[in-house]
């Protein structure tokens, strides 16, 4: 399991350091939250702040978008070559367009599906995909809980993506602990992502590496 903390619950006052210790402490991306005020409740970070948290991560960029106008924001953040940009397919009325863009402009495209949008609305796009992020929680804020109709869920989409695409990668996101992990493992989930669980622990190494089973 490749773990991506997510700096929205790092210390904001002190973001170059939190950046610099999930990735010292062995991470493997950082997941970067980018909210728009308009299409989830709440407003975080746009291109200068998040250019400078890739300035001191030595780990790739995976940049969630949870905005409404997804191609405006794709051009903002696509100079800073993150490794993927994620999209919400409730917010994308072509979403296989915004794909291909991705990838034009050299970054893995990945696509979330919030907690009650099923597996089979991208049926036709898994192919497309390199990474597809299941919502546990509703988008955004840090620190709720796990929804767990997420693991029927990932099953369900680790067969779609075994017959479909077998090299894209499952994502979940949101209430994220070593409580959980080890049953997204068996749902055949790739990454987590983990706030408030990386970042509210004394230890970001031993939390981490507990998340990487
Ligand atoms: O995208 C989001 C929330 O919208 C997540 O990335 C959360 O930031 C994860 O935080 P925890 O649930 O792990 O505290």
């Amino acid at each position: 399991m490749k773990v991506a903390p997510s700096v929205l619950s790092a210390d904001f006052g002190n973001l170059q350091r939190d950046v610099e210790a999930i990735c010292e402490a062995g991470c493997d991306f950082v997941h970067v939250d980018v909210m728009d005020g308009h299409f989830v409740p709440n407003l975080t970070i746009g291109p200068v702040v998040v250019s400078a948290i890739a300035a001191s991560a030595t780990k790739p960029l995976d940049i969630h978008l949870m905005v409404e106008n997804n191609t405006f924001f794709v051009d903002l953040f696509a100079p800073l070559k993150p490794e993927y940009i994620s999209f919400h397919i409730e917010e994308e009325k072509h979403p296989h367009r915004l794909i291909q863009k991705i990838r034009s402009l050299g970054i893995k495209p990945a696509i979330v599906l919030n907690p009650h949008t099923p597996p089979e609305s991208i049926e036709y796009l898994l192919g497309d995909l390199d990474m597809v992020l299941l919502m546990s929680v509703n988008p955004g804020f840090g620190g709720q809980s796990f929804i767990d109709t997420v693991l029927p869920k990932a099953k369900k989409l680790s067969a779609m993506r075994d017959k479909i695409n077998p090299a894209c990668l499952i994502e979940v996101d949101g209430g994220v602990s070593d409580k959980n992990v080890h049953l997204l493992k068996d749902a055949g989930v790739d990454i987590v992502v983990a706030g408030s669980y990386v970042f509210n622990h004394a230890n970001k190494k031993e939390a981490i590496e507990s998340l990487q089973i």
